[in-house]
């Protein structure tokens, strides 16, 4: 049998190889940065199709011991390393520090990036646009308790661009702070939306005990620093942040409970080859239109993925039509319905088209 010390040669061996191997993968998308710059008066420095195509390549020629979406993972990093060195990206975030758009905005983007907490969905809208930040992070949609309506809202008075997703499983728990008398609770904290994820766990365990709904679980977590009688329904980054205790881990009454973010921007993205498109419809209302919209999506055998519907706050009782389809709006397929729909009378604003999630 080798020995001990043998093998943690051959580590040291190896970690000096994978080190200088970095160094000359950071030193390269250094050159990388100096061509965009000669070649645009404005670059783009990060570009979400390239950085999904290399996560999609690793996960698929990964030979293991180390699991495809742990390779990624670290890859993942190794990325966001470089990135910054070729420009240091600052990300907004619906905040605050803790929450799972936070937690979002590093699965995405990696540690690298400076990640700024905004208080509201519209704030960040309004840094992206402003330029005061490269990106934004805002959440669309749970699987349990459905669309954010901000978030929807607020794509109908912007001209910024979807260009990216985000998708993260939601785990929740119970937690209790260095004051809080188990035996005295009387209400818990939490964001509306995670209140409503867990409302089975909270009917059957604490059915006496009042719900206080709070701008966030960050803040809902924050409040337990000084109270005794409440605790809080968060997640694993406001538990660490403000040092909590789990008193019960997983509360969320459905498993699979999964949050999908969008990231927001100002330029348009290139297709990645597995891409999604979102777009914002309207049309004078009439019978059939619905079943107009939809038609030239089904002729083209275009999936959609998702379909709701918002007032369109121009008249009572009209609406927009939030549509995302499999596909690059530069496919011929996708060109195509958007032209029908267009000569069709319809409204159409393509709100981005985005590598689908890899991580
Ligand atoms: C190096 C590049 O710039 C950035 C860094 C990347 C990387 O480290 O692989 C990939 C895409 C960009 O976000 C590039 O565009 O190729």
């Amino acid at each position: 049998m080798t020995d001990l010390n043998a093998l943690r040669d051959q580590i040291d061996a190896l970690d000096q190889q994978l080190q200088d191997l970095l160094n000359k993968r950071a030193d390269l998308a250094h050159q990388v940065a100096e061509v965009k710059r000669a070649e645009d008066p404005e670059p783009v420095f990060y570009r979400p199709e390239r950085e999904a195509q290399v996560l999609r390549r690793i996960k698929e020629r990964n030979a293991g011991p180390i699991g495809a979406e742990e390779m990624a993972r670290l890859f993942r990093e190794v990325m966001s390393v470089c990135l910054a060195l070729e420009q240091p990206m600052r990300v907004a975030f619906l905040g605050p520090e803790g929450t799972f758009t936070q937690q979002a905005a590093i699965k995405h983007f990696g540690h690298a990036v400076e990640s700024v907490p905004l208080g509201a969905i519209d704030e960040v809208f309004r840094e992206v646009e402003s330029g005061a930040v490269h990106f934004g992070v805002v959440p669309v949609e749970n699987s349990t308790e459905g669309m954010v309506n901000h978030t929807l809202d607020s794509f109908m008075n912007s001209d910024l661009k979807i260009c990216g997703e985000v998708e993260l499983r939601i785990h929740h728990h119970l937690l209790s702070g260095p004051h809080t008398r188990r035996d005295k609770v009387t209400r818990i904290y939490s964001h509306q939306q995670t209140l409503a994820q867990c409302r089975q766990w909270l009917d059957a365990h604490m059915p006496a005990v009042e719900r206080v709904a709070v701008s966030s679980n960050a803040e809902a977590a924050r409040r337990l620093r000084d109270e005794w009688n409440a605790m809080a329904i968060a997640g694993d980054m406001a538990c660490e942040l403000y040092n909590l205790d789990k008193v019960q881990v997983n509360i969320e009454d459905r498993p699979d409970n999964t949050t999908r973010f969008l990231i927001i921007g100002r330029q348009d993205t290139p297709p990645s080859g597995h891409d999604k498109t979102s777009l914002l419809v309207s049309g004078k209302n009439r019978p059939g239109l619905l079943s107009d919209l939809l038609r030239p999506f089904r002729e083209k055998d275009i999936n959609l993925t998702r379909l709701e519907s918002r007032p369109s706050r121009i008249a009572n009782w009209s609406y927009v039509f939030f549509v995302d389809c499999e596909g690059h709006k530069e496919d011929p397929a996708l060109t195509e319905v958007l032209d029908a729909l267009d000569s069709d009378g319809t409204t159409i604003k393509v709100l981005g088209s985005y590598p689908k999630a890899v991580l």
